[in-house]
């Protein structure tokens, strides 16, 4: 029986246990607070962002949300960080991706105070996760391991196989996945777009890890009996649905499920852990900040 991982119950879990630590920075006068920045008007971004607010106000973090127009230059993105740096109410922000062709996201990543950089992108931050010293772990690699904890997946020793090799989700997840640590000591090989003979690589896994942001490109005919697979992508297909799309994985659910002994689904498996991790980040930013120590899941 193929276990299905339950992303949107692990989350809730999680903002849940979120919440004594919310308190305790409430006792001590502090009320954590987050902004997302969006630039331009990709429509699933604002979805996320959108989602990102209501779950701050579930959980009572104080929530802010700036646009962006995206035919305004890069400076007008860049003083928004500048502003977000200086607010003190303001523990920590992301700027969502992707942003518009004409501006560099590396550059607007750099102009984010490292303190505040609740996605973990910063290089500052890159370099402390790569050090094995991270200080906030991005989001949705840290999802994918809240997630292989919940299906009592021990990684030590098992061969990972990620395919993508983004700098949000594939190069952090690797770092993360080699350390000597309970959720770590695996032994990674990352697939991307030039890697010969993708399925050998996939078929040798314990766990695969999809992100590449390709609809189903990972069949069950990759994967031999009983691998993990771990479903990154959510990718809007056309579809004659009400809104004209559906989301699909970059796993082909229905075959890889007859092969896996657990899988995630999309959606409702990593990308309600994404959310859940920046509001993890958010409560850890407030508790260094405000110098509180608070208990995190
Ligand atoms: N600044 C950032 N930008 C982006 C990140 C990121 O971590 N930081 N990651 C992705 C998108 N992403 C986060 O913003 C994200 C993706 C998916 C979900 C999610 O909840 N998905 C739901 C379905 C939502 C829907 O109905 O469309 C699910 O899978 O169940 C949340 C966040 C790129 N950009």
């Amino acid at each position: 029986m193929t276990e299905i991982i339950d992303g949107n119950a692990v989350a809730s879990e999680i903002r849940d246990d979120l919440t004594d630590a919310i308190e305790t920075l409430a006792d001590a006068g502090s009320r954590p607070g987050l902004a997302t920045v969006l630039m331009g008007d990709d429509p699933a971004s604002q979805t996320y962002v959108n989602m990102k607010q209501r779950d701050c106000e579930e959980v009572g973090i104080e929530s802010h949300h700036v646009d962006v127009d995206g035919d305004a230059p890069p400076e007008a993105l860049f003083d928004t960080i500048a502003d977000l740096n200086d607010d003190p109410g303001i523990h920590g922000y992301i700027v969502q991706a992707p942003v518009p062709d004409h501006v560099d996201y590396r550059n607007v990543i750099r102009r984010v105070d490292p303190s505040k950089d609740v996605d973990g992108f910063h290089p500052e931050n890159v370099g402390r996760l790569v050090a094995g010293d991270a200080r906030f772990r991005p989001c949705t690699p840290h999802g994918v391991q809240k997630l292989l904890e919940s299906a009592d997946v021990d990684t030590e020793g098992k061969d990972v196989t990620i395919v993508g090799r983004s700098d949000i989700v594939g190069k952090p997840l690797v770092n993360l996945l080699i350390q000597k640590a309970e959720d770590g000591n695996a032994t990674v090989t990352v697939c991307h777009s030039r890697t010969d003979d993708l399925a050998a690589k996939t078929r040798s896994a314990d766990i695969v890890v999809a992100a590449v942001g390709v609809p189903e490109l990972i069949d069950g005919s990759m994967l031999e009996d009983g691998t993990i697979v771990i479903d990154v992508g959510v990718n809007r297909v056309d579809a004659d649905t009400e809104k004209g799309y559906e989301l699909v994985g970059d796993v082909e659910f229905e075959s890889a499920e007859e092969k896996a002994s657990a899988i995630t689904p999309v959606p409702g498996g990593v990308g309600p852990m994404t959310r859940a991790m920046l509001l993890y980040n958010t409560v850890k930013a407030a508790s260094l900040q405000e110098d509180v120590a608070v208990e995190l899941p």
